[in-house]
């Protein structure tokens, strides 16, 4: 299991990853998509890194306004699989 991430490590993490915040246990971020399709687009860009890494984050889509939530459910808290994600994710996001 992935060890859990001392404050530390997270705020260097988030040095790495602006676009990102943290939020008790998870890191988030929210992007604003052109259309509707395309933060649908994106959303199944990260699906799919997800299922390949078996690492989900949580999602919720409003119009164009997608929001990433990354924790590790298992561990109860945030890991390196978090952060990997969601550098995953501001890459498949065209970052
Ligand atoms: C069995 C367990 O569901 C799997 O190992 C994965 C699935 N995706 C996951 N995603 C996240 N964010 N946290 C998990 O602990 C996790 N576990």
């Amino acid at each position: 299991m992935a060890e859990l991430l001392s404050d530390t490590e997270v705020a260097a993490a988030l040095t790495e990853l602006p676009q990102w915040r943290r939020d008790g246990d998870a890191i988030v971020r929210r992007l604003e998509c052109s259309t509707f399709p395309d933060a649908i687009a994106l959303v199944d860009r990260v699906a799919v890194a997800a299922e390949s890494r078996n690492h989900h984050p949580d999602i919720d889509i409003r119009w164009r306004t997608v929001t990433f939530t990354c924790s590790t459910h298992s561990a109860g808290g945030l890991t390196s699989l978090d952060v990997d994600l969601a550098g995953e994710i501001d890459r498949l996001a065209g970052d």
